[in-house]
């Protein structure tokens, strides 16, 4: 099998490489890169006019499998990554039962094996059950291939435990991605703390919840040696305890997730529930705050949090509805609308928290288009301008606060390992 990509804006950050080139693939590896390249192929793109970069990589996306089946599945999970331009996600470890045992993440591996149309990679649990008292066999379970551990959705409050887990993680070479919220300080909020959430009559989420677990973990990643990842960050505060840590030359990176800097709470009312998520929609000084992270370079990542929920659970009163809203397939645009069009990011930049970070971060051979390298690709058009519609949406869920919003920026191919899964804004199959 051999594909041609042909006069496409190649942006491989890895590289530093922003130029018209060709590429060539044969089965699953790049095997040219050229400025021009004229041969006979199986498949011939032309990528005239569209951006050719990296396949993205989502290090926190939840499937639902096994267990919420309703909600997601590996195979809709994956195939909304693949409408995303993501061809490599990270599988979060809160399902039913969670991933605390290698059954599991065989099972997850299985699954992915027949049904995912993109690489997923899972992530285990921090305590057995999620319950935040007994350990997982971490040893274990990295043989049989989770990528880091996290026990997202919960935070481990009890500090020596993590510091063991810690440990463990640093001895087995893994990442730990840290769900930061307190949950003493939390009490039943449902959206941020403050004068909106007076307003409307709904418990209020403070930003110290996170702030107070960011600053632990931190210290404890100091102690511990481990590669820390928090997740999520929303917070000027996190921001910032973020920034002084990498100053300080520490092993932490952060991830930020669109709504957060697209949305601040002004637009959380009681019967909107899919403004609802974990942590919540902060102020426009919490967003101010983490472009400027995302600018100067203390927050390196961009990642979902992909949150499917069935409307039946959506369509609750506001304390009622679960957290959480999908991403995958609203990423790429939103970000290119709020971040590069607007400047704040340059293409590179922007590009380089979507891929080459988040690889380094997971320690794997992917996020670059080199000679050699295993060919996954996706292709957007920078320019075309659409309207997000969740109808459109090839994840099972549609709890989107994006539905109706216009974006700048659109997924066009999306090739996993020289297979083409996205053609022309469709999935192939
Ligand atoms: N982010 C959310 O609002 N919800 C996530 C859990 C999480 O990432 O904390 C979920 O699993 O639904
Ligand atoms: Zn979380």
């Amino acid at each position: 099998m051999k594909l041609l990509i042909k006069n496409g804006r190649v942006i491989d950050p890895a590289t530093k490489l922003d130029a018209i080139k060709d590429i060539l693939v044969l089965n699953e590896k790049i095997v040219e890169v050229q400025d021009e390249i004229n041969q006979e192929a199986d498949e011939i793109i032309d990528a005239k006019g569209y951006w050719v970069v990296p396949g993205l990589i989502d290090v926190h996306v939840h499937l639902r499998e096994p267990g919420f089946e309703h909600k997601e599945t590996i195979e809709t999970g994956s195939k909304s990554a693949a409408m995303g331009g993501f061809t490599t996600i990270c599988c979060m470890p809160n399902t039913q039962p969670v991933v605390d045992s290698v059954e599991i993440v065989q099972y997850i591996k299985e699954k992915t094996k027949r049904q995912a149309v993109v690489n997923v990679l899972p992530i285990g649990s921090i305590t057995k059950g999620q319950m935040g008292k007994e350990l997982v066999d971490v040893e274990k379970l990295v043989e049989s291939g989770i990528c880091g551990i996290s026990e997202d959705g919960k935070t481990v409050m009890d500090s020596a435990l993590l510091k063991k887990a810690m440990e463990q993680a640093k001895a087995a070479n893994i990442p730990v991605f840290s769900h930061c919220e307190d949950h003493t300080l939390v009490q039943g909020g449902a959206m941020n703390a403050g004068k909106k959430a007076e307003a409307l009559g709904i418990k209020g989420l403070g930003r110290d919840a996170e702030e107070v677990i960011i600053a632990r973990d931190i210290i404890l990643a100091r102690n511990t040696g481990v590669k820390l990842h928090l997740c999520h960050v929303s917070t000027k505060g996190g921001v910032e305890l973020t920034r002084e840590a990498k100053q300080r030359g520490e092993n932490v990176t952060a991830e930020v997730c669109p709504h957060h800097f697209a949305l601040t709470e002004d637009i959380v009312e009681k019967d909107f529930t899919n403004s609802k998520m974990n942590p919540p929609l902060r102020t426009g000084e919490d967003v101010d705050a983490i472009k400027q992270g995302l600018v100067d370079g203390t927050i390196e990542v961009i990642a979902t949090d992909h949150a499917p929920h069935h409307a039946d659970e959506k369509n609750q009163e506001f304390h009622q509805a679960p957290f959480g809203i999908v991403g995958l397939e609203t990423a790429l645009s939103i970000g290119m609308t709020e971040l590069v069009a607007t400047k704040l990011l340059t293409p590179m930049s922007f590009i380089e928290k979507m891929t080459i970070n988040p690889a380094k971060l997971l320690g794997i051979d992917k996020g670059t288009i080199q000679v050699g390298k295993i060919a996954d690709i996706t292709i957007l058009d920078s320019n075309l301008e659409y309207e997000i519609d969740v109808n459109t949406f090839a994840s099972k869920s549609n709890n989107s606060p994006f539905h109706g919003s216009k974006v700048k920026g659109k997924v066009m191919f999306t090739i996993v390992a020289g297979e083409i899964i996205v053609e022309n804004g469709e999935l192939k199959h």
